[in-house]
């Protein structure tokens, strides 16, 4: 029988990643994270390296950058900048509470040779709002990044950028509500988006995998992929069924306690492009 999809194929990758030996939530700047609900910050640490031992385990490379005290959130390193070619584009955050996490990342790229390493102008939650398809960047703003920060990436890498505005506050960051899943696929949760960038996703993706709410809620989208096996939250147990019917290999992570602070397993991978 002819296979129905073209055959998935994993590429290795390099992440950049963080401990949460620091994690907790004292703070709330999203609707997950509540400071009344108790953390444990071991069962975290714990959870989180066997997300690094299973990259390792696929044959990805991890290389980690030193957590800092009183930065609760720098666990999610997704946030901490953008990659592509040897090119940096450090965060510029939100909130008060994470901005000196860009210092950190812009002391770790320009220790690690970068071609160049530049602080955005604008505000700018890194991978958390820039997924790149291919040569195509998907870029969210409505929460976080703000919609000028797009034209600066445009600018600095030199690929087409694409802008897609977010509605629901739970869905913060455009990787709360969609993954790449390999260079033309993606998968996502239509009404996190506007109804523009819905028809636009729908246009540009016809065969996109669609996540439904109650898997949306588990963070089944904070997933990550090498092109053909998905790292995606235990809970999204429907998303997992419709990523092995679209060919792909899904692998449950079960990241609960950073959960807490709004984020699963793509918040803490950030992928490094240094070629
Ligand atoms: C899309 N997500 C979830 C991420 N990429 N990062 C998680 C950031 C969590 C942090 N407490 C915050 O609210 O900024």
């Amino acid at each position: 029988m002819p296979n129905r999809f073209p055959e998935r194929v994993a590429r290795p990758r390099r992440y950049l990643m963080c401990p949460p030996t620091y994690f907790t939530v004292e703070y709330a700047i999203n609707p997950w994270m509540d400071p009344e609900q108790p953390t444990d910050t071991g069962l975290a640490v714990r959870q989180w390296e066997r997300l690094r031992a299973l990259y390792e385990q696929l044959g990805h490379t991890v290389e980690l950058i030193d957590p800092v005290p009183g930065l609760p959130d720098m666990v999610y390193t997704a946030n901490g900048a953008t990659v592509l070619g040897g090119q940096v584009l450090v965060a510029t955050f939100r909130h008060r509470e994470r901005a000196a996490e860009s210092d950190a990342h812009q002391a770790w790229f320009q220790a690690g040779g970068y071609r160049e390493v530049r602080r955005a102008a604008y505000v700018n939650e890194g991978e958390g709002d820039h997924l790149l398809v291919g040569r195509r960047l998907l870029a969210g703003s409505g929460f976080r990044t703000e919609p000028a920060a797009h034209a600066e990436v445009r600018e600095l890498f030199g690929v087409q950028v694409l802008s897609l505005t977010l509605v629901d506050p739970r869905f913060y960051h455009l990787d709360t509500a969609m993954a790449v899943l390999d260079d033309d696929q993606i998968m996502y949760y239509p009404e996190a988006f506007t109804p523009d960038s819905q028809a636009l996703l729908r246009s540009l993706y016809p065969d996109a995998v669609l996540a439904d709410r109650e898997d949306a809620e588990v963070f089944g989208l904070n997933a990550v992929s090498d092109g053909r096996r998905v790292l995606l939250p235990e809970a999204a147990k429907s998303l997992a069924g419709r990523l092995s019917d679209a060919g792909f290999e899904p692998i449950p992570v079960d990241l609960s306690e950073l959960f807490k602070g709004g984020g699963g397993p793509k918040c803490c991978t950030l992928e490094l492009r240094p070629v």
